[in-house]
């Protein structure tokens, strides 16, 4: 069985998903170029690299088209309902971190929490007419976070597609959920992180499809060990 692991072609995780495989013993070459999309490691006949972005190996992997890949654990749990009964996360890599977190505007001095929100949310319709509006491309993610976990169910996503921190000066939202590592885009458009607004820690991972042909494959655990060896 020919076993694929997808990896960071392009972005942020492409040279730290790189180094962690040399790490491991499992040195990656490209097929025929440099810029092939398919690469093999030396010594290890069976398994086949597929180079993609972090995106689309989320998605890969929750489909089960490829057996591994590296790629942040927001793409996965916003990707797909129930991940972890499709996919296990084998290893955290150590790299790739950022947190999801729900940001107001500064100006909101009395929203320090997601209690304080929550009367925000109750409050927004007979104050304004309309329901509190969050802009992000993580709308799985919020729902869950808001509805399931805070029991806040008024309110409206309104899809970002990039530059989600300036939604609220735009107005085209009141308050986002987002993707922050040194905080200081939120500090240049004047958000502040709520107290218990972090809806995830997330870091770069090795991700395994949970496949029936897996059992019984000694390359797959040869495969997880060496990546965990190497951190
Ligand atoms: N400062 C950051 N901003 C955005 N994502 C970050 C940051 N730091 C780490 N990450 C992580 O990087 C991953 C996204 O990486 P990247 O932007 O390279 O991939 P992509 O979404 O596939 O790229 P593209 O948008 O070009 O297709 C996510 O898992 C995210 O959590
Ligand atoms: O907390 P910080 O360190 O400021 O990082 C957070 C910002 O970085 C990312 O954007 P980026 O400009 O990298 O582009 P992207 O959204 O295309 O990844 C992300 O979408 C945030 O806007």
């Amino acid at each position: 069985m020919t076993i694929t692991i997808a990896l960071p072609s392009k972005g942020r995780m492409k040279e730290d998903a790189s180094a962690i495989f040399e790490r491991a013993g499992m040195t990656i070459s490209a097929v025929g170029n440099d810029r092939s999309y398919r690469g093999r490691v030396e010594g290890w006949d069976d398994v086949e690299i597929a180079f993609l972005s972090a995106s689309e190996i989320s998605r890969e992997i929750g489909n089960g088209t490829v057996d591994f890949g590296v790629t942040g654990e927001d793409l996965m749990r916003e990707g797909f309902a129930e991940v972890d009964k499709r996919v296990e996360f084998c290893a955290r890599l150590g790299f790739g971190h950022a947190d999801v977190v729900v940001a107001v505007p500064e100006i909101w001095l009395d929203v320090d929490t997601m209690a304080d929100l929550v009367d925000v949310a109750a409050d927004f319709r007979a104050r304004h007419g309309r329901r509190l509006a969050i802009a992000t491309k993580y709308w799985r993610l919020t729902q869950q976070f808001f509805s399931s976990q805070h029991g806040i169910q008024l309110y409206r996503i309104v899809e970002s597609l990039g530059a989600t921190e300036g939604a609220p000066a735009s107005g085209s939202a009141d308050i986002i959920v987002d993707i922050t590592s040194t905080g200081s885009t939120l500090r240049a458009n004047h958000l502040k992180v709520l107290q218990d607004g972090v809806i995830l820690h997330s870091q770069a991972c090795l991700v395994r499809a949970r496949k029936e042909n897996h059992a019984g494959e000694p390359a797959v655990q040869a495969i997880i060990d060496a990546v965990r060896a190497a951190l």
